[in-house]
């Protein structure tokens, strides 16, 4: 059985807060019904007692689905998720860009962990995933959730459905990586004093497509103008009426109908 992992983007992302080293905001995410990642288990081939098969640019100990291992066995469920790994591999075909802005990492974390939930039959319940995959990454929770549509909050842990229906949309990744923690550092250097929570709250109840027709990639995008003065050669891939995504790089607009 595959497993899809969707990428999502981020209708709109509004820093409200900081809290230690992370940011606190309010954000729509939406998944991206057409561009997911592949997972499967597949026969192993090694001893070793985790094999990753795939095209990764990071270290296995880096990697959020080893991450979701590590963190399981945490939690006690170390002989359940070993029985399964003592036999499979995990394979991953990774068709979402990395360091796009488009949650890659973060939806592979759970839909690996919904795999074990079911293979494993750890009768996790999705706000049970939800709070372990929040100790992986601050998108993991989202996509833990199973919405396609969520109003996020705090640093990304706290996460509401949004009832609409998701739009089409294009994507557009331009041939560059960008660093979230470089990003949100970037940020917090030399934007957090243009901080607006007012414009924020006023965005949480609109509609996503209200949102695109009422507002520019700027007003939408707390991270956008950080983005750009992090890697000035964005700049240079913005297109009229394209919006941006979470920390960069991809760029996205509703497909013309
Ligand atoms: C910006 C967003 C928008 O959805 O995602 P991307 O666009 O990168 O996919 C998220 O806030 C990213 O979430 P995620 O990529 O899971 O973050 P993590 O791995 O937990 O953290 C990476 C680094 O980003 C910073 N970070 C992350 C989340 C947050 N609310 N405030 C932060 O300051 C921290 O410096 C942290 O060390
Ligand atoms: N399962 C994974 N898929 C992709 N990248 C991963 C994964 N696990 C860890 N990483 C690391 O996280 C970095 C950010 O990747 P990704 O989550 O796809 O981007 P973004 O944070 O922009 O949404 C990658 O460059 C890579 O080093």
């Amino acid at each position: 059985m595959q497993y899809e992992a969707h990428a999502k983007v981020n209708i709109f992302l509004k820093i409200v807060g900081i809290r230690g080293n992370y940011h606190e905001l309010f954000s729509r995410f939406m998944l991206v019904s057409h561009l997911f990642d592949t997972l499967s288990f597949v026969p192993k081939s090694s001893r070793m007692p985790f094999e990753l098969v795939g095209d990764f640019n990071c270290a296995l100990e880096q990697n959020t689905v080893y991450k979701i291992f590590q963190t399981l066995q945490k939690h006690g469920f170390d002989t359940e998720i070993q029985n399964v790994m003592h036999h499979e591999a995990l394979h991953v075909n990774k068709r979402i860009p990395s360091g796009a802005g488009l949650g890659g990492g973060s939806s592979d974390a759970a839909t690996f962990l919904k795999m074990l939930n079911d293979r494993a039959d750890l009768k996790l319940s999705a706000e049970d995933m939800m709070a372990l995959g929040a100790e992986v990454g601050a998108d993991v929770a989202f996509f833990a959730s199973g919405y396609t549509s969520a109003n996020v909050r705090g640093i990304g842990e706290k996460v509401e459905a949004y009832d609409e229906a998701p739009l089409d949309l294009d994507v557009f990744t331009p041939p560059l990586a960008c660093d979230t923690a470089r990003v949100y550092r970037t940020y917090r250097e030399y934007f957090l004093q243009f901080i607006n929570p007012s414009l924020a709250a006023s965005m949480v109840d609109m509609s996503s497509e209200a949102l695109l027709q009422s507002f520019g990639k700027e007003e939408l995008n707390d991270l956008y103008p950080a983005c750009l003065q992090a890697y000035p050669e964005l700049r240079s891939y913005e297109k009229e009426g394209w919006f941006f995504s979470g920390s960069g790089s991809s760029f996205f607009r509703m497909k013309e109908k």
